[in-house]
């Protein structure tokens, strides 16, 4: 039988290569591990379509703006899931900047994160968040690791990811998603493998979901 409890949501945002992926799929298997079901949202995948922009116009846009984002979108689904329906998640593309046509219907979940960098940007977000993190990583380390993440999964070159962190990752981070930490109920330092971390939140969400602790 389908619980007639609504969701708790979680929200987990900070810089672009700061973790916030493996700490959420770190988060989410542990959880999983004590049988506690946990749906993973992404907020990449409302990036706006841009089927309509020719590619030389697409490598210049600024995806480090909340501008680039459908987050109207992103609410209603949240919105949706909340009231126990399935939502049309989209997919999206790095390579070619743009959503893939298909999107995959996604059932509700008793727990359900959502990782991005501008969530803590959205105050008209925060209605649909039970909690809400921030993770910290030095933006030296971000740097590093994205380099190369996007140069071995995105299908960027060198240049490409230093031109476009000196034009907008970096200058973004600091007017948007810098002062959202102060929205944050939780700061996790060092990223995606504080397990630390990754114990205490799924314990909490754990004893908030079922109201008995992951050792009972
Ligand atoms: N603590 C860590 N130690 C080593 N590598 C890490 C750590 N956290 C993340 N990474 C790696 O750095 C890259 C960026 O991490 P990711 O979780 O995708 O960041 P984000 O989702 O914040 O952009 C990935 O390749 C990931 O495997
Ligand atoms: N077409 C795109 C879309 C996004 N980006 C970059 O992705 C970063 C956000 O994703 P993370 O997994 O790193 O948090 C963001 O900083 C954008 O610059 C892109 O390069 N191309």
């Amino acid at each position: 039988m389908q619980s007639t409890k609504k969701p708790i949501i979680l929200a987990i945002s900070g810089a672009s290569g700061s973790g916030k992926s493996l700490f959420t799929q770190n988060l989410q298997l542990t959880l999983e591990k004590h049988g506690q079901p946990v749906l993973v949202l992404q907020e990449d995948h409302y990036y706006k379509t841009q089927d309509h922009v020719p590619m030389e116009q697409r490598i210049t846009t600024n995806y480090d703006h909340p501008d680039a984002f459908e987050h109207d979108l992103l609410s209603q689904h949240l919105q949706d899931l909340s009231n126990s329906k399935s939502i049309d998640y989209p997919s999206y593309c790095y390579k070619t900047h743009t959503r893939l046509k298909k999107a995959q219907k996604v059932e509700p979940s008793p727990i359900i994160i959502i990782e991005g960098i501008m969530l803590l940007t959205q105050i008209q977000l925060f209605d649909h968040f039970d909690f809400k993190v921030f993770v910290d990583t030095p933006l030296d380390v971000c740097l590093m690791r994205r380099m190369l993440r996007d140069t071995q999964e995105r299908g960027r070159s060198l240049t490409s990811v230093a031109t476009q962190y000196e034009q907008t990752v970096k200058p973004m981070y600091h007017k948007f998603i810098r002062p959202s930490k102060n929205f944050a109920d939780l700061i996790v330092p060092h990223g995606g493998e504080n397990f630390l971390a990754v114990d205490v939140l799924s314990a909490y969400l754990f004893k908030q979901r079922n109201g008995n602790t992951l050792d009972d």
